[in-house]
């Protein structure tokens, strides 16, 4: 019954306009429905009616955007009193001449280690991270904890978010930006390219914009990637050499950064250093990089795909530990000087800068799975694959003579001294009460 009540209804919606009766306005010589200009207006509004429709439901019906390069434009809490007051301790400085530094990606792998290392030297240091879920966001928050006690507060928030990074630079002239904030990951670039784009490059020109306008305008000191040099050939990789054959969208969002470095400060004037890394590993380090979840299949007894290049060639990495990443960073800051614009106008030319940190000592994977196995006292189930074609080059073997020149970076830690030191942290991590890694 109700479906004929509700059949009649719709029986009375007029199909086309032309069917309301309207016949007996007074108005209907100025306003009939057969003119084409009535008819052109009445549909214009119903058309426009539609889209005001679709852009008001649509948030409220995924509230939470199911891709994940969108995931970073969920709100996050920021703002008001105490949390100034939170921001302005956490960045203040506390050594003489020091920096006051807003460090972003700082519940990362990196950051966290460079923002304890600034602080430990009396450097104000204010953390800013989106806590996004591409490891175990637990981990950042141990991290995040970690950083806490020694009074570095982290900012929940995305370096898309211009109006947060104003508001910060409002509360703090921050002296320096240690930007790490970034998609890492070669392989899983090609599940989700957007992400890339979003956090490295779009993230990445939002900073850069708000430090531009910024007065007094920071040096910045950013993480490029040793996944620049791509299909080089010529080994050692130097600064120099051609970087215009990237392997992966990864690798060519960090070349963009390089080129978007030197378009800011060309434009601006900002100071800005880029720090090519070379596969960094350490304790609190990423669960998406091989060392780190070898480690994990190794203990639960998996087998691990451990790649080799056509005809049984060699995969090997210049695997650089964190410590002396850390160093490389700081002798970075150290040495960067001052941006010379100012509000948004550059005044004179302005520093550029682009190092490679790494080991200077490639081990192939199959060497770090040994050395693996030696600490922790287990066999490894080896399958030795073919290096798949989704953005890993064969080899990296870093240059470090113009990082050494500059920065006196020198690095002092070889592949099986830092595993020692990661699988020691790894097994207390992972035991008394922890889960096992995921
Ligand atoms: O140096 C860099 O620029 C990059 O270093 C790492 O990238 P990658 O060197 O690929 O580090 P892993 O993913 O840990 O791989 C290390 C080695 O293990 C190999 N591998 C990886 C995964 C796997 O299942 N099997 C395997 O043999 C890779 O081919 C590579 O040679 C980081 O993940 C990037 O974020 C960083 O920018």
């Amino acid at each position: 019954m109700s479906q004929m009540k509700q059949m009649s209804h719709l029986d009375n919606i007029p199909s086309t306009p032309g069917k309301f009766k309207m016949e007996k306005s007074p108005y209907i010589h100025r306003f009939r429905w057969h003119s084409s200009l009535a008819k052109l207006s009445f549909w214009s509004f119903v058309f426009l009616g539609l889209i005001l429709i679709f852009f008001f439901r649509s948030p409220s019906s995924s509230p939470m955007p199911s891709d994940p390069s969108r995931r970073s434009l969920r709100t996050y809490n920021w703002g008001g009193a105490a949390w100034e007051k939170r921001v302005r301790s956490s960045a203040r400085v506390r050594s003489r001449n020091g920096f006051s530094v807003l460090v972003t990606g700082a519940a990362g792998f990196v950051g966290t280690h460079v923002s304890s290392a600034l602080k430990r030297r009396g450097d104000g240091v204010l953390g800013l991270d989106n806590f996004n879920d591409y490891y175990d966001p637990s981990l950042k928050r141990a991290r995040q904890a970690l950083l806490e006690r020694s009074g570095v507060f982290i900012v929940e928030g995305d370096i898309n978010d211009s109006a947060l990074l104003k508001k910060l630079f409002e509360v703090v002239a921050f002296t320096h930006v240690m930007h790490l904030a970034a998609q890492a990951g070669v392989r899983y670039a090609m599940e989700n390219p957007g992400s890339y784009v979003h956090s490295n490059i779009a993230g990445f020109v939002n900073l850069l914009e708000v430090c531009k306008t910024a007065n007094p305008q920071p040096a910045i000191v950013w993480a490029s990637s040793s996944s620049v040099y791509g299909l080089n050939t010529k080994v050692p990789f130097s600064e120099r050499d051609r970087t215009d054959q990237p392997a992966s969208l990864y690798a060519a969002t960090k070349k963009a950064g390089e080129e978007i470095a030197h378009t800011y400060n060309h434009i601006y004037g900002l100071s800005l250093t880029g720090l090519r890394f070379f596969t960094v590993y350490g304790p609190w380090g990423r669960p998406d990089m091989a060392y780190f979840f070898f480690t994990r299949d190794i203990l639960k007894g998996k087998s691990i795909p451990i790649f080799e290049a056509a005809n049984h060639g060699t995969v090997a990495r210049d695997f650089t530990y964190i410590d002396d990443i850390v160093k490389g960073c700081l002798a970075a800051l150290d040495t960067a000087e001052k941006s010379t614009g100012s509000g948004g106008k550059k005044k004179g030319p302005a520093q550029l800068r682009v190092f490679n940190l790494g080991n200077t000592s490639p081990v192939p994977v199959s060497d770090l799975v040994s050395i693996l196995e030696r600490l922790l006292k287990v066999k490894a189930k080896r399958n030795i694959m073919k290096l798949p074609r989704n953005g890993d080059v064969q080899f990296t073997h870093a240059n470090i003579s113009y990082a050494q020149r500059e920065l006196g970076y020198k690095p002092t830690t070889d592949l099986q001294t830092g595993l020692k030191k990661f699988v020691r942290w790894y097994l207390s991590y992972y035991s008394g009460g922890k889960k096992a890694a995921e």
